[in-house]
């Protein structure tokens, strides 16, 4: 379970990122986190893994303020919260088998990841994953030989690799073509359900959460302005999120004003 109280981030350029964010987020949930560029939401993912460091407020990870943990026990911290990124930051020359290990190095002691010799257990999880994810056949495979929803999986089972209680996911489907984004949301999806797993993943294409997450959390200027459904995404809600001026622009590309609701077409899947 997250918990986020009253987060506030001002960052020493005076930009003020984010604005008293309160959030709970269950084991098994998955919130499409969305909004338009500089609403905040970079800066959320990164005040809850430290990378970032709030100007206020509280986040709490099963019942621990993790705001209040010392630098010292940040690698701790970041043990527990699984990352998965838009351009999947694997190791290129590394077998996709290592990749995942690579996971599990916050773990191992370093003279054991250093002579690249895990523990039986940690090998025998690590298939475990990759069957999960459907790489089992291209175990011994080197990440640069995969295609961009190849390495997205590996993201993914790396994340899942550290056994976290957390997923943060960043633009998962920024760099993969319509058809492979929606099968890697449909798996991270279903892991998250099948796991007990809270996620949080930032999204830019509103259709794809609309599609797969049960939750959209709307930021606008570093406040909170929706958090419901995806049902609930009513063109009124997404000129809110969006501007009005950006959502017309979003909604049709041309720049012409569409009446029937963009929300409603899009959760049908059109452009998809
Ligand atoms: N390191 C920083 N120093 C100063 N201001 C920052 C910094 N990072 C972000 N900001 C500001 O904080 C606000 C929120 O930015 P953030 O990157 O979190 O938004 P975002 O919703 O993730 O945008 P995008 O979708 O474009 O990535 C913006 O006004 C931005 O300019």
């Amino acid at each position: 379970m997250l918990r986020i109280e009253a987060l506030g981030k001002t960052y020493r350029t005076g930009d003020r990122a984010l604005d008293g964010i309160s959030l709970t987020v269950a084991p098994g949930e998955v919130v499409g986190l969305i909004g338009p560029s500089g609403a905040g939401k970079s800066t959320l993912i990164r005040c809850i893994n430290r990378l970032v460091e709030p100007s206020a407020g509280e986040i709490l990870l099963g019942g621990e303020a993790i705001t209040a943990v010392a630098t010292r026990h940040l690698p701790a911290v970041r043990r527990r919260i699984g990352m998965i990124f838009q351009e999947y930051a694997l190791v290129e020359r590394l077998t996709v088998m290592e990749n995942v290990l690579s996971g599990r190095l916050g773990y191992v002691p370093f003279w054991r990841s250093f002579l690249r010799r895990f523990p039986q257990r940690d090998i025998d999880a690590a298939f475990a994953l990759l069957d999960r994810v459907g790489l089992a056949a291209h175990v011994d495979k080197r990440a640069d030989a995969l295609s961009g929803g190849q390495r997205q999986r590996v993201g993914i089972a790396r994340a899942l690799a550290q056994e976290p209680e957390l997923l943060l996911v960043d633009e998962p489907t920024a760099s993969l073509d319509p058809k492979t984004s929606q099968q890697i949301m449909q798996l991270i999806c279903e892991i998250c359900a099948e796991r007990a797993l809270p996620a949080i993943v930032n999204i830019h294409d509103v259709a794809l959460a609309q599609r797969f997450v049960s939750r959209i959390v709307g930021l606008h200027g570093g406040r909170v302005v929706y958090d419901g459904t995806p049902d609930g995404l009513s063109t009124t809600v997404l000129e809110r999120i969006y501007g009005v001026a950006d959502w017309s622009a979003l909604a049709q590309p041309d720049g012409e004003r569409c009446d029937a609701a963009p929300a409603a077409l899009l959760a049908t899947g059109a452009g998809l």
